[in-house]
């Protein structure tokens, strides 16, 4: 643990820890020796000897055993502070580097516990828990040797005692653990449950669902409870077992101390002082088993803050300079954990020109894009970014080339103009209306009660999806990225929304290059060029007229597109 502890810390932290660590011990000691003083004291005091020098000697230990506990308590905070700022930042500069896919929600989920809890857990440990553990081996060591001192043969028994004390401990231990990472298990996946229950509300009510209904939570609170239940039932027996061992071990050094005071081996009042001096030896014991709980989760957290830090961030050599804008994809390969999705995709989006991306549900049109931005690295082939290969941009510098207008467009909570400005935070108030009325979100800012400086909510609760594009849009604008990765909006939208999203777009793609998932008849018949996904692969490429004169694939999907189109239009009247 310890070991692991300074792992997570770095080795700008060892000495400190170290230090930690031996005035810990040296405190565990001298609790030790200020119970080991009893001994004589008694013993002074049972056979009428003079006490006063024995007692000047034990407050003498009891004050050092004062100051070594206020100095390991200061240096246990300190080390204990500075784990959490180093836990902060690491955990905060390793995450930043890390693919944008590996954020998916549950991981977010855990990580927001783990940056919560997780770090205040492993923090306990140096501030705290450590001096109990460091304490229950210090200090009843330091009883035997004091025990062997004054008569051997109780020394003798207090240490036969040790191996079953420490036979106990273990066994407990691996007995719990067991049931430990199952309930870490069931518990990060109940709080996953409840995350998503609360974020799919308005989806939940929309189907008159409420938390009765609501399945997924249902199971895994259920599981929740049975592993607790489980965990009770196994470690019950385990925690009992120590505290009998522990009970045990005074028991034995009892009779023994007594038969030795029987057969006159040993006198009345050193038995006395012995068998008080056991009580003690058993005491930091038990009160080690009483932090196990604490350690046991502050040692599952560790382990997974590690497992953060363990996940390696997207290298990058960083030596590219951006040419001319265009996309390249060479034989591009990708799985999703195993699960092929992109097969041998090859296409070049030629600069300044626009493709539109064509497929049925689930072709894989989202994770080519995704790959371009490097969300993730290609299994297989390469993806070229205005001429380079993505690996090779520091991830600044792919990030200048590319502006993304995702489908599900996310407002921060703030003002209108504050969600344009993301797109180039030191742009000047002229330039983040500019782009706003590219993007005709001017409209916007009319119609609502403050105008730019309206505030749009968390998600953009009040704005539709359409005039959230175009905030995206706007952003995008500001940005002025060369290259655009575009999602287009399949929501239906009014012809108000419609014609002014077409107007965004077409102002967006002017001299820059545009990749588009198309959804919209127009902006596919419009395109430079047209590639056709199906099953991850490109299965056709062409220009529109190109596409309906092959009559294959592309053509039926025309055909199929236009008769839908139709019938939408024709069925309100
Ligand atoms: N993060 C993910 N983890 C695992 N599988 C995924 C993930 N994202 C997408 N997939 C799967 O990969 C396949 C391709 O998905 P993708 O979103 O790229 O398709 P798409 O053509 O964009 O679909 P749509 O038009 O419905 O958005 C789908 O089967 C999908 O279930």
């Amino acid at each position: 643990m310890i070991g692991e502890l300074g792992a997570v810390l770095g080795p700008e932290h060892g000495a400190r820890l170290r230090r930690s660590l031996l005035a810990m011990a040296v405190y565990g000691v001298l609790q030790g020796l200020s119970f080991a003083m009893l001994v004589p004291v008694l013993r002074a005091l049972l056979s009428g000897e003079s006490v006063g020098p024995w007692l000047a000697a034990f407050a003498a230990v009891v004050v050092a055993t004062a100051v070594a506990s206020y100095v390991q308590a200061q240096y246990g905070y300190a080390v204990g502070l500075a784990a959490l700022r180093t836990l902060y930042h690491r955990l905060g500069d390793h995450v930043a580097g890390l693919p944008v896919g590996w954020f998916s929600a549950d991981r977010v989920g855990r990580l927001g516990q783990l940056v919560g809890k997780g770090v205040m857990d492993v923090m306990s440990v140096p501030a705290h828990l450590l001096q109990v553990v460091v304490s229950a081996v210090a200090a009843p060591a330091t009883v035997l040797v004091c025990m062997f001192v004054f008569d051997w043969r109780l020394g003798l028994a207090a240490l036969l005692t040790a191996p079953f004390l420490w036979l106990a401990f273990r066994w407990t231990q691996s007995l719990v653990q067991r049931s430990d990472t199952a309930m870490d298990d069931a518990g990060a996946e109940g709080a996953d449950r409840v995350v998503e229950f609360a974020r799919q509300q308005p989806s939940l009510r929309a189907f008159g669902r409420t938390a009765d209904g609501y399945d997924l939570l249902d199971d895994a609170l259920v599981r929740q409870r049975s592993t607790l239940r489980r965990l009770l039932r196994t470690t019950l027996p385990g925690l009992g077992t120590v505290a009998l061992t522990v009970q045990l071990a005074f028991t034995a050094i009892l009779i023994a101390g007594c038969s030795l005071a029987l057969g006159g081996a040993v006198d009345v009042p050193e038995l006395v002082g012995v068998l008080v001096l056991a009580v003690r030896f058993t005491e930091p014991l038990l009160a080690a088993a009483d932090v196990g709980g604490e350690l046991r989760m502050a040692r599952g957290s560790l382990r997974r803050i590690k497992a953060v830090l363990d996940t390696p961030p997207l290298p990058a050599t960083g030596t590219a300079r951006a040419g001319e804008p265009s996309i390249e994809l060479d034989g591009v390969g990708f799985a999703y954990a195993e699960r092929p999705v992109l097969r041998d995709v090859s296409l070049t989006v030629a600069p300044r020109t626009v493709t539109a991306l064509v497929g049925p549900s689930g072709s894989g049109k989202t994770t080519l894009t995704r790959l371009i931005a490097r969300f993730w690295d290609a299994g297989s082939g390469v993806v070229r970014v205005s001429g380079n290969d993505v690996r090779d941009y520091a991830p600044e510098e792919l990030m200048a080339q590319l502006s993304i207008v995702f489908q599900d467009v996310y407002l921060f909570e703030g003002t209108l103009e504050d969600n344009i400005r993301i797109g180039r935070p030191e742009a000047t108030d002229e330039e983040v209306r500019e782009a706003g009325r590219l993007a005709r979100v001017d409209e916007i800012a009319e119609r609502l009660p403050g105008g730019w400086q309206a505030r749009v909510g968390e998600a953009g609760a009040t704005l539709s999806g359409g005039e959230r594009q175009r905030v995206s849009i706007a952003r995008a604008m500001l940005k002025d990225a060369p290259i655009v990765l575009l999602d287009e909006a399949t929501a239906a939208l009014d012809p108000e929304n419609e014609s002014a999203l077409i107007d965004a777009l077409a102002t967006l793609a002017r001299d820059r290059t545009l990749l588009v998932i198309a959804h919209r008849l127009t902006t596919i018949a419009a395109a430079d060029q047209i590639v056709m996904l199906e099953g991850g692969a490109v299965v056709e490429r062409g220009t529109h007229q190109e596409l309906l004169d092959l009559d294959g694939r592309y053509a039926a999907f025309w055909t199929e597109r236009t008769r839908a189109r139709g019938w939408r239009l024709t069925q309100p009247a």
